[in-house]
């Protein structure tokens, strides 16, 4: 376990099972649909949307998008900003926004609001983890994967000031990794 690791929350095979579950449920749900397009949201969503992506027995397109509240922080700056737009032209498509984390909201509350005014045929979102309690706007999540306390957490794409992306599995932050 690395040394700034207080817990493992979920390990490789637990996350490898759920994504799995996801997979599934978003395969029979867009069965019917054509034009289908996941956006994973840079850069913590890169991992799961890799795996995930894998488990939709569906043609999708897959773009990203980037945008940062946290930077160097354990706190989000409540401030979000498009750093990089999508490349492929989404009007009449099925959006599926793949987030790692959501926390307090508003990244998504912020990307939702600009997706919508696309002229999309629809949009649902399906995020690995949420944290309910921290939550400071209104937000409808329709897949999610785990529900975790209010903890700073790493690792599956999480980052720290941009470290512990790389670990394969879902952790506690030690407090004294930021203090
Ligand atoms: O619900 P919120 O409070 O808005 O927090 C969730 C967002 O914060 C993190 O991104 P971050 O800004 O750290 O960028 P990163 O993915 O590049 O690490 C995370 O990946 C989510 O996108
Ligand atoms: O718990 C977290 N860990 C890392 N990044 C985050 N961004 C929002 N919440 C978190
Ligand atoms: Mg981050």
């Amino acid at each position: 376990m690395n040394k700034d690791v207080e817990a493992i929350l979920f390990t490789e095979e637990q996350i490898a099972t759920k994504v799995k579950e996801l997979g599934k449920q978003i395969t029979v749900d867009y069965e019917n649909m054509e034009d289908i397009i996941m956006i994973g949201v840079l850069k913590g969503a890169n991992v799961f949307l890799g795996d995930l992506i894998r488990e939709i027995a569906l043609p999708v397109y897959v773009d990203f998008m980037a945008v940062s509240s946290y930077g160097y922080s354990t706190q989000s700056s409540g401030v979000v900003k498009i750093m990089k737009d999508l490349d492929i032209e989404i009007e009449g498509k099925h959006v599926i926004i793949v987030e790692d984390i959501v926390d307090t909201g508003l990244t998504l509350k912020y990307l939702t609001e600009n997706l919508k005014s696309r002229k999309i045929a629809s949009l649902k979102i399906c995020a690995l983890l949420d944290k309910p309690e921290r939550r400071k706007c209104d937000l409808k999540l329709d897949y999610i994967g785990f529900d975790i306390p209010d903890r700073f957490i790493v690792g599956y794409g999480i980052d720290y000031a941009e470290k512990y992306r790389n670990l394969p599995y879902v952790a506690i932050l030690k407090e004294e990794a930021y203090q």
